[in-house]
């Protein structure tokens, strides 16, 4: 912990809490001059990445809950990288609701937990949370509804990592502008990750006057996010959020047929990393065609956790500074589903000035 902390609660403790509160213990000493692999900023205003201080956790996962938080990182169906030792917290994970958290896929290979779930708001007010983080599995409508709520009645900034459209929606946004608690989401843009690295892609075309006439997006993983995504059902949120993305990046009105960007499939072997294979179809001068095609490859969880980390000091800053409602310059630079899309260029510049004060959300 830092000398400034930033109290932390965690809403489903996969892969990608994992790989957060392992990479704040790896990072918790960087001077403040250093260049650091995957993250924008040491320092966040007065906030060093060592300041999170995680002190509540809440999965439903029989294997998880009950356990110290550092021992529930390599629990159950956690398969990232390991990037770091955590010693133990002392805090234990607590049981939360499930409500529509567990998909087909999720009830079939994990065993839901049989204590009572705790109130969330009463345990975000007893440890004086200022931030909740917000992990739960792609298509839990009604689980995230009730974190949000629990964060608006203990007064906590909220963090939306998914893809349920909280930030985005007016009727949040006036609830959390009226209970003065600021939230920043929705749905985490990684730091190389496909989302950003197909929305520059897709402007590059159109900067250099060449048209883009098609486009795809496929993503394979192995991880219980791409697990959990085989039921078409619960990626209609994910698919609409990655797609608007990408196109709200350019001018070109593209066809829904011309347009396909989704998880496609379930690769087990690959554990966290997740291959994402893009092609940009267009026409060049003189209607000569022109296409590009990448694969990239990544750790799934790491690759959010840089972003995780300046989400939550901007939230923090928002709740200090007694903002309400949506934080719209770090929502858009660090979110696929801000409630405001603009250039990956502006987000930053607006992000600078937000943590200078010269913004005020
Ligand atoms: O690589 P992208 O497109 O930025 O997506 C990043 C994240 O998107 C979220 O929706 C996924 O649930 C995460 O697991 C993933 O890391």
């Amino acid at each position: 912990m830092g000398n400034n902390p930033i109290r932390v609660a965690i809403a489903g403790l996969g892969n990608c809490a994992t790989s957060l509160i392992q990479g704040v213990e790896y990072y918790k000493d960087a001077a403040v001059d250093e260049k650091i692999p995957g993250l924008m900023h040491v320092n966040f205003g007065d906030y060093h990445v060592g300041d999170l201080d995680f002190v509540a956790a809440f999965d439903v996962d029989a294997k998880k809950v009950g356990l110290d938080i550092a021992d529930a990182l390599a629990a159950g169906q956690n398969n990232t990288i390991t990037i770091a030792e955590v010693p133990a917290t002392g805090v234990e994970v607590q049981r939360g609701p499930t409500l529509d958290g567990l998909g087909r896929y999720y009830r079939e290979t994990i065993e839901e937990s049989a204590a009572e779930p705790v109130d969330v708001a009463a345990v975000l007010s007893e440890r004086e949370v200022d931030v909740l983080v917000c992990y739960l599995p792609v298509g839990s409508q009604e689980a995230t509804e009730y974190y949000a709520q629990a964060a608006l009645d203990a007064k906590v900034a909220f963090v939306n990592a998914l893809p349920v459209f909280i930030a985005g929606t007016k009727e949040w946004d006036d609830k959390f502008r009226a209970a003065g608690v600021p939230i920043v989401g929705d749905d985490i843009k990684s730091q190389i990750g496909a989302t950003i690295t197909h929305r520059v892609m897709a402007k590059l075309f159109e900067d250099r006057g060449v048209v883009l006439d098609r486009t795809y997006q496929l993503n394979v993983g192995g991880n219980m996010d791409f697990k959990n995504m085989l039921e078409r059902e619960r990626l209609e949120s994910k698919k609409i959020s990655k797609t608007q993305a990408v196109t709200s990046n350019t001018t070109a009105r593209l066809a829904a047929r011309d347009v396909h960007i989704g998880p496609s499939d379930y690769v087990e072997w690959l554990d966290d990393r997740k291959w994402a294979f893009v092609r940009l179809e267009g026409r060049n001068f003189g209607d000569a065609p022109v296409s590009l095609e990448y694969k990239l490859e990544v750790w799934d969880s790491p690759n959010s956790a840089g972003v995780i980390i300046d989400a939550v000091r901007a939230a923090k800053i928002g709740l200090d500074r007694g903002i309400g409602g949506a934080l719209i310059s770090a929502s858009s630079y660090f979110m696929k589903s801000p409630p405001e899309q603009c250039s990956d260029e502006s987000a930053h510049e607006a992000v600078e000035a937000f943590i200078r004060g010269n913004l005020e959300r």
